[in-house]
């Protein structure tokens, strides 16, 4: 990553951005490469939340990361320049990491108005072809709109996503209708804005010179006497502004997306072994046999979590021919499963296990088991769980055998 805050001239920035000359294989051509601007500077005083509204979570999921991600996914963007808060880039950096952005290559802080924001990302990215200038707050941009505005240009040097008007619009001064406007020449602008780079970033010097005041990329563009065509938008790709979007956003995101996985798992007994369930070290006569620590109750929610996920199963992740995993705790790997979910984007709704075993008895362990995996999970205790049952002296459990465990997992969110 660049992270460059700014950079000199244009020539020093292509030389910064493309590498030392004459690397061959690791020189870029950035005059071929189409990218996306992110503008996340706000302070989304409109949403009333105590933080910028792009950091907010949507379905278990910032806001940003979301918007982000479309653009991280879509293999006609090449690059991605993020304007940050003041104050705001080491959670932007630590959201990178978390979700495995890797276009983000440029980030720069905002300014006080949307249109400073633009222009202090365009000042810094690369002299690129085209560029796709999105709000973070727009988080819900389908790869179709973001297909639409690299074609649009690449054929016509603009595309603007855009929806026409449903409602009847008219102008008022004063409480009074003056005019009924005509609503079939009305199309409300959304983002992806996209342009030629360099006919873009000209525009917005030329703003800044002589102090325009726009409230997106298109109007820039129109006053500096360019002609600026449309593409089709998306009635979902809307600005999240107020708290109704918020809840809006939920509701095409939230409720749809949830899924369901169930584990299940059993080891035999065996003297000379601890039992450890749920991290928890079980005072009995035996323990459970196997590669890790045996915790068949960890297990069981681990695979539980990876099958809603589909993210394979812990005999793929952590298989027991890998000799890191000799006698590790179970708890160690659940920490990994819960990472590997959050990089997915889902969010842990609940688990609900139960042990089956004959011996010992359970209740006195169950509360201290739920604490261990929430903590592993870094989820609130009250998503997890645990109970224990015996099989009334039936079948293998029931004859001291082995000990069984069950769960199932609902999580929310997910990337696609
Ligand atoms: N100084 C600013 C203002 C806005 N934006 C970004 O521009 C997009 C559209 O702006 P808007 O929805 O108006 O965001 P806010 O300015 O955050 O909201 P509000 O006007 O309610 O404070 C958002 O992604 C916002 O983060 C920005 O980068 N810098
Ligand atoms: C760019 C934009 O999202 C297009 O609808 C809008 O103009 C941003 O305006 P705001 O005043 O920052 O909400």
């Amino acid at each position: 990553m660049i992270f460059n805050e700014a950079i000199a001239s244009d020539s020093a920035r292509n030389a910064e951005a493309h590498g030392p000359q004459g690397h061959g294989a690791f020189c870029r051509d950035y005059e071929r490469e189409i990218w996306a601007l992110v503008v996340a500077a706000g302070r989304g005083e409109r949403m009333g939340a105590p933080v910028n509204k792009v950091f907010l979570g949507v379905a278990g999921v910032p806001v940003l990361v979301r918007t982000l991600l479309a653009f991280e996914r879509h293999p006609g963007i090449h690059g991605i320049a993020l304007v940050y808060g003041p104050g705001e880039a080491e959670i932007c950096q630590r959201f990178l990491r978390e979700f495995g952005i890797s276009k983000v290559e440029i980030m720069a802080e905002g300014g006080a108005t949307r249109q400073q924001s633009v222009a202090r990302g365009l000042g810094i990215m690369p002299r690129v072809r085209g560029v796709l200038v999105h709000d973070g707050a727009r988080c819900m941009v389908t790869p179709e709109v973001i297909s639409r505005c690299i074609d649009g240009v690449a054929d016509h040097g603009s595309a603007v996503a855009a929806v026409p008007v449903k409602d009847t619009v008219k102008m008022v001064a004063d409480g009074q209708v003056t005019e009924t406007l005509d609503r079939t020449a009305l199309w409300a602008m959304q983002t992806p804005q996209a342009f030629r780079y360099s006919e873009l970033a000209a525009a917005y010097e030329r703003a800044e010179r002589e102090g325009w005041q726009t409230t997106d990329d298109a109007a820039v563009m129109e006053k500096a006497g360019h002609r600026v065509r449309l593409c089709a938008g998306d009635e979902n790709n809307f600005k999240l502004t107020t708290p109704e979007d918020l809840l809006r956003a939920e509701g095409l995101l939230g409720g749809a997306r949830m899924r369901i996985g169930l584990g299940y798992d059993a080891h035999k007994l065996t003297e000379g072994r601890k039992l450890i369930l749920g991290g928890v070290e079980v005072p009995h006569e035996w323990g459970l046999l196997g590669h890790s620590d045996a915790d068949v109750l960890a297990h069981a929610v681990m695979d539980a979590l990876l099958g809603a996920a589909k993210l394979g199963d812990i005999g793929k992740l952590f298989p027991d021919s890998d000799e890191r995993y000799r006698g590790i705790s179970s708890l160690k790997l659940m920490r990994e499963v819960g990472e590997l979910l959050r990089r997915a984007g889902y969010e842990i709704g609940n688990v609900d296990a139960t042990i089956i075993a004959q011996r010992p008895k359970l209740a006195p362990y169950r509360e201290a088991m739920e604490k261990n995996m929430a903590e592993a999970l870094d989820v609130d205790e009250n998503r997890i769980s645990v109970k224990a049952t015996t099989t009334e002296k039936m079948g293998f459990a029931g004859r001291e055998e082995g000990i069984a465990a069950e769960a199932a997992a609902l999580i929310t969110g997910g990337k696609s």
